[in-house]
């Protein structure tokens, strides 16, 4: 079966932009996946531990005929590949993509928990996510834009970033 899939990039290290756009390229190869939409990049604060550079972070949609855990390791091979070493926790990677939301699945197991469970208080997946689908519910029945509006006091900073004088 085909599923709908959100997947968020993000990175702050090296030539990110080049890093996450090679990223798409590379699932978008895979036969068993195709990229049908992308947001734009964004710019955002470190969230987690703040002394580290700033963010670009953006999310895509694909479809899929891959099960949640072979999706996992094609994205964590095209992690590797793109030169992610093992680091600190929230710490500063190359890419990280990570499984925001499986079709309508809720998946609880020691690898893989969908919907991901910081989604929820991430503005700089929850921005994105919001410019793919306005009307996006998860499976927990929360709206996007809801989950928006609670964050709004938060100190988080989500900009996008505009490619025309854009140098980053
Ligand atoms: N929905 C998910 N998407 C991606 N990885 C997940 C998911 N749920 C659990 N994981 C597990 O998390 C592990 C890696 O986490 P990772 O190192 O990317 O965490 P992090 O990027 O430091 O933090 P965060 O998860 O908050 O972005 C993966 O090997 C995977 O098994
Ligand atoms: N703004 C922002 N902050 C983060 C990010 C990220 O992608 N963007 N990823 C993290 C890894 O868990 C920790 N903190």
């Amino acid at each position: 079966m085909k599923e709908r899939v959100y997947l968020g990039l993000g990175g702050n290290v090296g030539p990110v932009k080049e890093n996450l756009a090679r990223a798409i390229q590379l699932l978008d190869e895979h036969p068993e996946i195709e990229v049908v939409g992308r947001s734009k990049w964004y710019l955002s604060s470190p969230v987690g531990k703040e002394d580290q550079p700033w963010f670009i972070n953006g999310v895509i949609e694909i479809y899929t005929t891959l099960k949640p855990e072979q999706l996992l390791k094609v994205v964590n091979e095209i992690e590797q590949k793109l030169g992610r070493q093992r680091r600190e926790r929230w710490g500063p990677r190359t890419v990280d993509i990570d499984i925001l939301l499986f079709g309508d699945q809720i998946i609880n197991t020691e690898d893989l928990v969908i919907p991901h469970p910081r989604l929820k208080e991430r503005s700089f997946v929850l921005v994105p996510l919001r410019e793919l689908n306005s009307r996006l519910t998860l499976p927990t029945g929360e709206q996007v834009e809801e989950l928006i509006e609670k964050l709004e006091f938060s100190e988080q900073q989500v900009l996008p970033i505009n490619l025309k004088h854009d140098k980053i």
